[in-house]
């Protein structure tokens, strides 16, 4: 009988752990983190954000969502530890603490909380939210494609059995529009990062079109800057750049919506590895992701913070 329940950031959790984990997490942060909820799934799961704030009102902000598409298992993983190390390192850290007292920072840990029970219940592929639409052959929309961003344009399926089937309409995922309608209302982010797996790539828009974004130089410049420093810590190297000429074609993706939001730092960091485990990374692997991948976001949020 485990007397003491410690939680391990050295395994992957449930949905049902994590949300229990934020509550113990959240009580044991209340002067820094709060919980709160954007919406709920299609199955009716909650949509939880955690916020991290040390004052004023609406500050400029960091949103950060992990586990979009289901089965990239090391995305909520890798938050769940971002979420421990920001919390741990606020007060001791200099630039932890610096950009805590100026802006606010919210991450949605489980952004798909259907397709990720689904992953852990029946199959662990699953990559879609679990959404059926009369009409239509099989069950799920691609969340990756839903985004109002050139939405059903080339780099989408309009077949409902594809894995980036685009859905019936722009936003007609419950877990988009909650994003959407979050960000939106908010009005006063600056940084919008969608964290997935598996390639090891840093993206930033655009995806549906091969036109450079406005700021393409700075972005590719902080891209160098944030990969670099991820690769300092165990050699982990990454690839950076556009969506469309660094993995492919795509239309409808959150990084593209956000940055024609006018989000400037609209990146996609694409987590471990090449392929040799894929989306099954094994889990003595999820805290040198995240400790590495914590390096590069910071430059990413620094820059956001000096700027
Ligand atoms: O197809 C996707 O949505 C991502 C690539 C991507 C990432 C950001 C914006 C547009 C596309 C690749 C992945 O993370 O889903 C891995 N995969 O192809 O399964
Ligand atoms: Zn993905």
């Amino acid at each position: 009988e485990r007397n003491t329940r410690i939680f391990s950031y050295a395994i992957y959790h449930t949905v049902e752990e994590i949300f229990a984990w934020m509550d113990t997490f959240v009580a044991s942060n209340a002067g820094l983190v709060s919980k709160m909820q954007i919406g709920t799934s299609y199955e009716n799961r909650p949509l939880y954000v955690l916020k991290f704030s040390t004052g004023g009102n609406n500050r400029p902000a960091n949103w950060i969502n992990f586990g979009i598409h289901s089965r990239e298992w090391i995305g909520p993983a890798t938050g769940l530890w971002f979420a421990n190390k920001l919390a741990s390192e606020y007060g001791k850290d200099p630039s932890v603490t610096s950009l805590l007292d100026k802006m606010d920072i919210y991450l949605e840990l489980v952004t798909n909380p259907d397709g990720y029970y689904f992953t852990h219940n029946e199959n662990r592929m699953w990559r879609k939210t679990r959404a059926k639409y009369s009409g239509n052959l099989c069950i799920g929309v691609d969340p990756n494609r839903n985004f109002d961003a050139n939405f059903a344009g080339p780099g989408a399926s309009s077949n409902s059995c594809s894995e980036t089937y685009h859905g019936p309409s722009v936003n007609s995922e419950k877990e988009v529009k909650a994003i959407v309608d979050f960000v939106k209302g908010h009005g006063n982010f600056k940084v919008f990062i969608d964290m997935h797996s598996y390639s090891q790539l840093l993206l930033f828009p655009y995806g549906y079109t091969s036109t450079k974004a406005k700021d393409h130089d700075e972005l590719n410049a902080l891209s160098k800057v944030s990969t670099t420093a991820l690769r300092s810590l165990y050699g982990t190297p990454y690839v950076y750049g556009p969506i469309l000429t660094t993995i492919y074609q795509s239309s409808g993706s959150s990084i593209d919506w956000a940055y024609d939001s006018g989000i400037k730092y609209a990146f996609c960091f694409e987590l471990r590895d090449t392929g040799r485990y894929g989306f099954l990374l094994p889990a003595k692997q999820i805290i040198p992701t995240a400790e590495e991948t914590y390096l590069g976001l910071m430059k990413i949020l620094e820059h956001a913070r000096d700027n």
